[in-house]
């Protein structure tokens, strides 16, 4: 089987956040299970500069809102992929979302109308590959940047399956109703049960209207996206969609994410008594004293999603106790200005930035690693905590609630536990489960236990892969 990923970023050549690593897993992952999968990416700076010598042109478009446009097939950061080039929309420095000035970029709706309309086009008409047709059998859109897929494929005839998985719901590519015939759109599709969203046209909401199947990354937030509380606004698409919603964990890269193997990391290690050199070397590099109580690390961007304002509340829990807190991420001014402050305090330490090496040395040096989610659809760094035995201490939510195992008096006396759970999310519960953290801590035996534990979790694609390859082959059938 034949499958096109469309995806705005993707991992190792642009990340903006976790659904660059999914897509950049998924070829791999589903390699194995005889799926072929290519992957269509903007033609941003640092993708075309990535592009092996050899590619070739397999689509070419005149006028592509408001330039020439071109897809060329090629391989680059060890992907299989279609690249758009289309200067006028992607070759520009910056970040591939947002403006100096920090806002969107004003024509992100035709940027990313025009991926969802080449990979329409891939998928009606195939490409001409090496001499031979190239003709995907499924579309795997990925969040509201691939929303217009469906509805362009049925604008062309076309009738491969489509997917369309949610990483986010809180970004559902709004914009003004003047943009319908701009964008190609059809305007008979502007109503309710189409892409029409309180006046506005959203992109993701065309996507979960017309596309074949959907997914979403893990099961409780496919549960949760029907509920007013996480939907969004769109919990009564989801509710009405509800048989053709899947939710399938992500799993993480386990090459790139290795304790064993990790180029990042101070010393490798298979056991978690290797920590103790990669705490030591991490504390060096951020300047923290040793301490009695477990140094905590947060990799994160900062927004209200993530809930680190809580943790800014709750922190005296840890402190008191002796913990320690080292903090790698960037995004909402108030809350990087908020962290850099909080870092004047003796046993805290803030980087501001995006730091690929250092959140592997965050991970593996931290004892346990905090993510207090407001939501969260999968999540993937408590995911790393495991797998380098840095136990989660997470919030009881989607993906979160789905991959930790919580220290409870019944899970401890099994011996299953792999981390800390916390509900309802706010600042109190935290910082409870902060104290929790703490006490495990102190018992060297139940810590030694859950570290064990949460290297053992299984965190790879296989059995995701496997649900992928099932749910590509219901579509498709049915298609
Ligand atoms: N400052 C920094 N420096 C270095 N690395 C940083 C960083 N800030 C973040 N990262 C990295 O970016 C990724 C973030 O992925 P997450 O899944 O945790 O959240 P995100 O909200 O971006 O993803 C959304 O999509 C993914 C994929 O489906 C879902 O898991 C998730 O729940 C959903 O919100 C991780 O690989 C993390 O290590």
């Amino acid at each position: 089987m034949r499958v096109l990923s469309i995806a705005s970023e993707c991992a190792p050549l642009v990340k903006t956040g976790g659904l660059a690593d999914v897509a950049g897993a998924l070829p791999a992952a589903l390699r194995a299970e005889g799926i072929e999968m290519r992957t269509l990416l903007p033609g941003y700076p640092a993708v075309m500069a990535a592009l092996e010598p050899g590619a070739v042109q397999v689509m070419a478009e005149d006028t592509l809102f408001g330039g020439a446009a071109r897809v060329l097939a090629g391989r680059a950061g060890g992907l299989d992929l279609f690249v758009i080039d289309a200067p006028h929309l992607y070759m520009r420095e910056g970040s591939i979302y947002l403006g100096a000035d920090g806002n969107d970029w004003s024509d992100n709706p035709q940027r990313f109308a025009a991926l969802s309309l080449l990979a329409a086009r891939i998928g009606a008409e195939g490409v001409t590959l090496d001499g031979h047709g190239w003709q995907p059998d499924l579309l795997h859109c990925h969040d509201w940047q691939a929303g217009f897929v469906p509805d362009y494929l049925a604008q062309m005839g076309g009738r491969c399956a489509t997917v369309l998985t949610i990483h986010n719901i809180a970004f559902q590519g709004l914009t003004g109703h003047h943009m319908i015939e701009q964008l190609g759109l059809p305007r008979s599709r502007f109503h309710a049960e189409g892409f029409e969203y309180y006046g506005q046209l959203s992109a993701l909401k065309a996507g979960l209207m017309r596309a074949d199947r959907l997914t979403t990354v893990s099961p409780t937030y496919a549960a949760e996206l029907m509920r007013p509380e996480f939907g969004m606004g769109l919990d009564g698409v989801m509710r009405a969609r509800r048989r053709d919603l899947s939710g399938i964990l992500n799993g993480i890269d386990e090459s790139a994410w290795n304790p064993a193997s990790d180029p990042h990391i101070a010393e490798t290690y298979r056991h978690p008594s290797g920590k103790t050199a990669n705490r030591d070397a991490l504390r060096a590099e951020l300047g923290l004293p040793r301490a009695s109580g477990p140094l905590c690390c947060v990799v994160s961007r900062l927004t209200e999603q993530k809930g680190l304002d809580l943790l800014l509340d709750a922190l005296p829990a840890l402190l008191e106790r002796g913990g320690q807190l080292a903090l790698l991420g960037s995004g909402d001014r108030g809350l990087e200005d908020a962290f850099r402050e909080a870092a004047r305090e003796d046993g805290v330490a803030v980087r501001i930035g995006y730091d690929e090496a250092l959140s592997h040395r965050l991970i593996a040096g931290a004892d346990a690693i905090l993510v207090p989610s407001r939501f969260e659809p999968c999540g993937l760094t408590q995911l790393y905590g495991l797998r380098y035995g840095t136990i989660p201490l997470v919030a009881l939510t989607g993906g979160l609630a789905d991959t930790v195992i919580n220290a409870s008096p019944a899970a401890l006396d099994r011996g299953v536990a792999t981390g800390l759970q916390f509900h309802p999310v706010s600042a109190d519960p935290l910082a409870v489960a902060l104290g929790r953290l703490c006490d495990l801590y102190a018992e060297a035996d139940v810590w030694a236990q859950m570290q064990a534990n949460a290297m053992s979790q299984p965190v790879g694609w296989a059995s995701s892969a496997r649900a992928y390859a099932a749910l590509y082959r219901d579509a498709t059938a049915a298609a």
